[in-house]
C-alpha cells in the first residue's frame, strides 16, 4: 500500500502485534496479546469486535467511517432492480436451456415468468440516514422513486447531504405502512436486533420488498421466512446468508459483497491505516468507537505521554501532581471524554522515565500509557 515506512512490520501472529487491521472476522472470543493498542475496523460495522472489553484493556477500536458506502449503495440499487423483476430467475431460465430448438423463441414465450414492476413511481423507506442510508435516499429520487427516510439520530453532516426531496418520516411505522421497498442501513445495537420482525412487518403493504445491507441480525430470520411463503413480503434482498433464508422462495441472498469493491477496499484500507499511524505516531485518535476522538496535532520534539483512563474525578490532577514530582513542565495538555472513558494527552519539556509512565499506569482508573518519543 506504500503507507508504511520501514519503522512498521507485518505480523500473521495476533498476539505480537501492536495494531490488528480486520474486515469482518469474528474478535469477540480472541484473547488480546499485552501490545495491541489499536484495532482498526476496515469498514463501517464493528459488532464483531468487543469494543467494551477493547475499552477495559486500554484498546483503542476505530472504524472507516463512509468508505464503503458508495459500494453498498450501488448493490443495493442493483437489489432493488432485482427485486423488480426476475431478473436472476431469467438468466437461469436461459443458462438451463438445453433443448435444440429455437432459444429466441423459447425466450419470448418464456419471458412473461420473470416480468416485473419498475421502480419509478413507487414509494422506497431508507431506515438509517448515514453514510449509506443518505446515498441510498438520494440515488432513488434519480430514479424517479418517491423517497421517505427515518433516522431519529441523524447527524448534522448527513442531514445536510439529505436531498431535500426526501420525505422526513417522523417514525419507522411511517415507513412501513406507507413504503413499497424498505431498506434498512443501521448498526447492529441492542435496540435494532430484530426490529424488522412480525409485528412490523404486519404493518407493511402486501408485497412489500425488503432490502438489508446491513446485518443480518436486524431482521428476525423466522419471520421473515414466514412472510415470504405467505406472499405478505414479495422478496427479500440481503446481503447476509443464513441457514434459514438462504433457500427460501422470494429471498434473494448475496454473500456479503456490499464493501467488495477494489474502491471500497482501498478507501477503507487507506483510511485505517491514516487512522493507526496517526495515533501510533501522534497519539491522535480520529474515527474510534470506543474512545473520544481527539486530536493534539503532530508531536514536535517533546516527548508525548498519551492515557487512556476511565472518565471519573481527579485523573488529571493526579497525572499532573506526578509529573510536577519528577520536575516536568507541561508543554500541552488535552483531555477528552466520552461515556464512561477519557483520554489525555500531555507534551512535556524533558524526558519521561519508565518510572514515572509506570507511575500514572498506577493510577486507579488508568487503562493504558504510552510514552511517544
Ligand atoms: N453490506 C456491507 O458490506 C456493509 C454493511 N454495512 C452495515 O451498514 C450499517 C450502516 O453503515 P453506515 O451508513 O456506513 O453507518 P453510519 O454510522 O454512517 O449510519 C448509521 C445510521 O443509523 C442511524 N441509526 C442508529 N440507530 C437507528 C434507529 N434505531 N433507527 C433509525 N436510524 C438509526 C444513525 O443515526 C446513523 O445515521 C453498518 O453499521 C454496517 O452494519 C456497512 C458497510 C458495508
Ligand atoms: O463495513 C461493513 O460494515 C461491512 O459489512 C463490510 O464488511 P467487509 O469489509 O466486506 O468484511
Amino acid at each position: 500500500m506504500g503507507q508504511l515506512d520501514a519503522n512498521y512490520e507485518n505480523t500473521e501472529n495476533a498476539a505480537d502485534a501492536d495494531v490488528i487491521l480486520v474486515r469482518s472476522a469474528k474478535m469477540h472470543e480472541m484473547e488480546f496479546g499485552e501490545n495491541l493498542k489499536a484495532i482498526a475496523r476496515a469498514g463501517a460495522g464493528v459488532n464483531n469486535i468487543p469494543l467494551d472489553r477493547c475499552a477495559e484493556e486500554g484498546i483503542v477500536v476505530f472504524n472507516t467511517p463512509g468508505a464503503n458506502a458508495n459500494g453498498v449503495k450501488e448493490l443495493v440499487i442493483a437489489g432493488m432492480l432485482l427485486a423488480a423483476r426476475d431478473i436472476v430467475g431469467g438468466i437461469n431460465w436461459v443458462k438451463g436451456y438445453d433443448e435444440d430448438g429455437d432459444i429466441a423463441k423459447a425466450a419470448e414465450k418464456k419471458k412473461k415468468a420473470f416480468a416485473g414492476t419498475e421502480l419509478k413511481g413507487k414509494k422506497l423507506g431508507v431506515i438509517g440516514l448515514g453514510a449509506i442510508g443518505v446515498l441510498v435516499a438520494n440515488a432513488a429520487t434519480h430514479l424517479g422513486m418517491e423517497v421517505y427516510g427515518y433516522d431519529p439520530y441523524v447527524s448534522v453532516d448527513s442531514a445536510w447531504r439529505l436531498s431535500r426531496n426526501i420525505h422526513h418520516a417522523k417514525t419507522a411505522d411511517e415507513i412501513y405502512k406507507e413504503c413499497d421497498y424498505i431498506t434498512i442501513h443501521v448498526p447492529a445495537l441492542e435496540d435494532t436486533k430484530g426490529m424488522i420482525n412480525k409485528d412490523a412487518m404486519g404493518l407493511m403493504k402486501d408485497g412489500v420488498v425488503i432490502l438489508n445491507f446491513a446485518r443480518d441480525v436486524l431482521v428476525d430470520q423466522k419471520d421473515i421466512v414466514e412472510a415470504l411463503e405467505s406472499g405478505k413480503v414479495h422478496r427479500y434482498v440481503t446481503d447476509f446468508a443464513t441457514q434459514e433464508i438462504k433457500g427460501a422462495d422470494g429471498a434473494i441472498v448475496i454473500p456479503h459483497l456490499g464493501a467488495s469493491t477494489e474502491e471500497s477496499e482501498d478507501n477503507c484500507a487507506k483510511m485505517a491505516v491514516a487512522e493507526i499511524r496517526d495515533f501510533l505516531e501522534n497519539g491522535n485518535i480520529t474515527h474510534s468507537v470506543n474512545y473520544p476522538d481527539c486530536n493534539v496535532g503532530v508531536r514536535g520534539d517533546a516527548e508525548r505521554i498519551t492515557i487512556l483512563h476511565k472518565n471519573i474525578p481527579n485523573m488529571i490532577g493526579q497525572f499532573t501532581t506526578l509529573l510536577a514530582q519528577e520536575d516536568l513542565n507541561i508543554a500541552l495538555m488535552t483531555n477528552k471524554s466520552r461515556k464512561e472513558y477519557a483520554y489525555t494527552v500531555i507534551d512535556v519539556d524533558g524526558i519521561v522515565s519508565d518510572e514515572v509512565a509506570a507511575k500514572i499506569k498506577g493510577v486507579s482508573g488508568v487503562l493504558g500509557v504510552r510514552v511517544i518519543r
